[in-house]
């Protein structure tokens, strides 16, 4: 049965992170994001989260661009496609190229509103088993090196069940080093944006000592034959980040070795259809997965949640609890961890309620569209 998707809100937020996150590409300070809502002739609401930063730093596109793209061609394919299944989205995007964040957070409110309907949660929508799921943090680049240990000393003892930390040259092995002789036993792990290239090699070498769970995106955003070529001569186990945008990279990645671990982002990859495929691609392979985050609110965070139920999402994902990020939320109740544990929420679709009032707050523009 067609799902009869009567109306698109689209709502620009504006929100300040509790903290900036420093990264070896830049720092984000503040956030702007679109939350996406489709409702249905009934009324009910699905919700959405689009997740591209105000500048094209982790990948192409941005705030302006998601809008650009959702507003001038995604909505007008929804307007002239029926849709059965939440599935159908990403066949009826596919014509329009890349823009994958524009395209998942447009597919995310309807995959809400599809399990609405049906009285299911997100997470049974999308096959997933788990009734908890684990979860890490990941730890920005700090001023000094007191201070990561502080950071990570607090969250271990927070029970979260594993610490990444971001690197770049001039802040990674002498400081990862340091890391593990104050914890030797944390699950510990770093993420380099693409801030090496082969002529480190060496340098990455010296990792192999501190028996990482894995080093993620050390290569350039695009490449994946030259981490194929660092995997053959490192021990450390590679991730995937910026490099993996649909199942064919994936696929690839897998065909050539360039990685041991995949991180999935719903947004990076178009949608929860293609995080999906991802999925069972890398269970057919043996290929760990996680569940990336993007700094996102209360309704990306309960995606990402959902998402992370699937049983090849073996390792903690980037799913921290909302009052790291932010001094409010804009569900309820906010998303907590506890001994680095979320209990999936069992209420249908992404199961937290809207705070109406916090989202009006932070909006700053809206837009609504006859479907
Ligand atoms: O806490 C999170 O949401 C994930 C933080 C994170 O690592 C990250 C944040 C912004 C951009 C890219 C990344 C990343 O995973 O590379
Ligand atoms: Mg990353």
């Amino acid at each position: 049965m067609t799902i009869p998707i009567k109306t698109i809100k689209l709502r620009r937020l504006k929100m300040t992170l509790n903290n900036p996150f420093t990264t070896s590409f830049g720092t984000i300070k503040e956030k702007e994001f679109f939350i996406t809502e489709a409702i249905d002739d009934s009324g009910n609401r699905g919700f959405g989260e689009s997740v591209a930063f105000l500048t094209p730093w982790y990948t192409e596109e941005t705030v302006e661009t998601n809008h650009h793209i959702m507003k001038d061609v995604l909505i007008k394919l929804l307007k002239e496609n029926a849709i059965d299944h939440p599935d159908d989205v990403s066949n009826i995007f596919r014509p329009v190229k890349r823009n994958h964040m524009a395209k998942a957070a447009l597919e995310g409110a309807i995959w809400d509103l599809y399990a609405k309907r049906e009285n299911i949660t997100l997470s049974e929508a999308l096959g997933g088993t788990r009734k908890q799921i684990d979860v890490g943090i990941s730890i920005g680049i700090q001023p000094t090196v007191e201070d990561l240990l502080e950071k990570i000393s607090h969250h271990v003892n927070q029970g979260y069940k594993r610490i990444k930390m971001k690197i770049k040259p001039g802040w990674d092995y002498e400081v990862l080093r340091e890391i593990r002789n104050h914890f030797p036993d944390i699950p510990l792990m770093a993420d380099a944006n693409s801030a090496y290239t082969l002529k480190d090699i060496e340098q990455l070498k010296k990792l192999n000592e501190l028996n990482l769970m894995m080093i993620e995106q050390p290569l350039a955003h695009d490449d994946i034959i030259d981490h194929a070529k660092l995997q053959a001569a490192i021990k450390t186990p590679i991730c995937l980040d910026e490099s993996i945008h649909s199942l064919e990279d994936a696929r690839k990645a897998i065909e050539l070795k360039s990685c041991q671990v995949i991180n999935v982002k719903i947004g990076r990859v178009g949608g929860l259809t293609e995080a999906k495929k991802i999925h069972d691609l890398s269970r057919e392979n043996n290929i760990d997965i996680w569940c990336g985050g993007m700094l996102e609110a209360g309704i990306g965070r309960a995606h990402n949640i959902a998402l992370a139920t699937l049983p090849q999402f073996t390792l903690p994902g980037d799913t921290a609890g909302s009052s790291l990020y932010w001094k409010k939320d804009i569900i309820q109740p906010e998303v907590t961890v506890h001994d680095g544990v979320i209990t999936v929420p069992d209420k249908p679709g992404i199961g937290f309620e809207i705070d109406d009032e916090a989202l009006d707050a932070f909006t700053i523009d809206e837009e609504v569209f006859d479907i």
